[in-house]
């Protein structure tokens, strides 16, 4: 049977040494990119998480040759895709489950000018609306269609060409795939308000050593020359840096000593210094994070003495993939604070839990909650939960491992979902994490 929940003896300290996986989110976007060139394309440091492998499956049900060269590289060769595919009922059951799978659009677009998926899974935190992909395919000249009898989003185009296109927010997928889309439009596309996420840098990096010619990544302004076709590449994801996040989070609230390796301090942007504001003492020793282990953490205040509040934004500012593990840690620190999740209407509902096992928080409305923390004086006590999202997952993960006694955790497959064999990896550092 497939496993379900995890079964959490609460209390025990880690230590030693964790190396982060490679980023989930940059890897939906690189794979997706194998599919704009016939040539081998090999890449390095890919997530065994289950986002990811469905993603790999689903371009091996494509017909992208997929041969597995080591953990976490692999090859594919798109050199026989299957558009066929993409009308089977095996297609649409696939793609549905992941969010990724909408990045599939742009590239097979820009190769076969047609393409089409199903309303994309991925978390249920709030409405998470696909109109930007679909401005920017348009403006580049395909046509659009969505089906409501079976939710399947259709693009089409004889030919694609360059455009200024003004986005209507910085979607971090949506950047993408109209980046995937305009590398082989005929003539210049302007992408204006796009994402700048380490993510989008790193797949501009990578369509440049295909051939691509695009200008201004790591800016909200990326010029993109189109050119005849793109050729083979090697590439090598980033640590997961929600990982990395995640890690800081546990080892504070776990009182635990530990040194996160090989972090790339540099694409890192405000987390390490959002952590910091919590009270969270770390130091960067080369590549690495070292926390040492703190029983106390005091929140910082403003500087007019007024209260913290933490919030998320389009990169560069605080990614909302972060914003559930502040939460939970800062249940333990002394002093208060207000974390403002803007993006997402309702990625903030599972403070229920963290109520219920003893946490000072108060949800003010879906975005806003105050935690007042407890200065290590009141242990949250373990209790069952389920997880509703992927990272509110991990913060309840956290919680239990902090908390007095034992907790269960359902759904964990929302947690699968984007942390590779986590149950392993922390009790290979003296967590207690069943799977069951
Ligand atoms: C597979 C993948 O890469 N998933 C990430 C990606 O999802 P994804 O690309 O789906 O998210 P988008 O960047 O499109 O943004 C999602 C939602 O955020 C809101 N929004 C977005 C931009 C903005 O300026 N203002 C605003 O309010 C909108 O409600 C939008 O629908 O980016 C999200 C935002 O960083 C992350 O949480 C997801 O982990
Ligand atoms: C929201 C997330 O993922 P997805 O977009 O795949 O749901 C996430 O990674 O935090």
């Amino acid at each position: 049977m497939e496993s379900r929940a995890f079964v959490v003896e609460g209390g025990r300290k880690l230590s030693g040494e964790i190396v982060p996986q490679g980023a989930k989110n940059e890897a939906l976007q690189i794979l997706c990119a194998v599919l704009l060139t016939e040539e081998k394309v090999t890449i390095h440091n890919i997530p065994n998480i289950l986002d990811v492998m469905k993603l790999i499956e689903i371009l091996g049900d494509l017909g992208v040759q997929v041969t597995k060269l080591g953990e976490g590289s692999y090859e594919f060769i798109a050199d026989n895709v299957n558009i066929e595919y993409l009308e089977s009922p095996e297609f649409n059951q696939k793609a549905a489950k992941l969010r990724g799978s909408i990045m599939v659009l742009g590239p097979l677009l820009a190769r076969y000018g047609y393409a089409k998926v199903p309303k994309p899974g991925g978390d249920k935190i709030g409405r998470r609306r696909l109109d930007t992909h679909f401005l920017g395919f348009t403006k580049l000249g395909a046509s659009f269609e969505y089906d409501e009898n079976d939710a399947f989003y259709k693009i089409d185009a004889s030919s694609l060409e360059g455009k200024y296109i003004l986005l209507d927010e910085p979607s971090v997928t949506g950047t993408a795939n109209v980046i995937m889309a305009a590398v082989m439009a005929k003539g210049v596309t302007t992408i204006y308000n796009a994402a700048c996420e380490p993510y989008i840098q790193q797949l501009c990096r990578m369509l440049n050593r295909m051939g691509a010619n695009i200008e201004g990544a790591g800016s909200n302004l990326l010029k993109v020359e189109g050119v005849e076709r793109l050729g083979g590449t090697t590439h090598t994801m980033l640590p997961d840096m929600i990982e990395i996040g995640s890690f800081i989070g546990m080892a504070a609230m776990t009182g635990s000593e530990l040194t996160i390796k090989d972090c790339r301090l540099d694409q890192l942007g405000q987390i390490p210094a959002t952590f910091q504001k919590l009270g969270i003492q770390m130091e960067f020793r080369g590549d690495d994070i070292y926390i040492p282990a703190q029983e106390n953490y005091k929140i910082d205040r403003f500087i007019d003495g007024s209260i913290l509040n933490i919030a998320d934004g389009p990169w560069p500012m605080f990614t909302p993939d972060l914003l559930s593990i502040i939460l939970v840690s800062a249940i333990k620190a002394k002093g208060t604070v207000l974390v403002h999740q803007k993006m997402f209407e309702s990625r903030l509902f599972f403070v229920d839990k963290l109520i219920d096992m003893g946490a000072q928080i108060i949800l003010s409305d879906p975005h806003r909650a105050t935690v007042i923390g407890s200065n290590n004086e009141r242990p949250l006590r373990g209790i069952s939960m389920t997880s509703p999202d992927i990272r509110a997952g991990v913060a309840l993960l956290i919680a239990a491992m902090a908390a007095e006694g034992e907790s269960t955790i359902y759904n964990i497959e929302q947690i699968d979902r984007g942390y590779q064999f986590i149950d392993q990896r922390l009790n290979a550092l003296g967590a207690n994490i069943r799977r069951v």
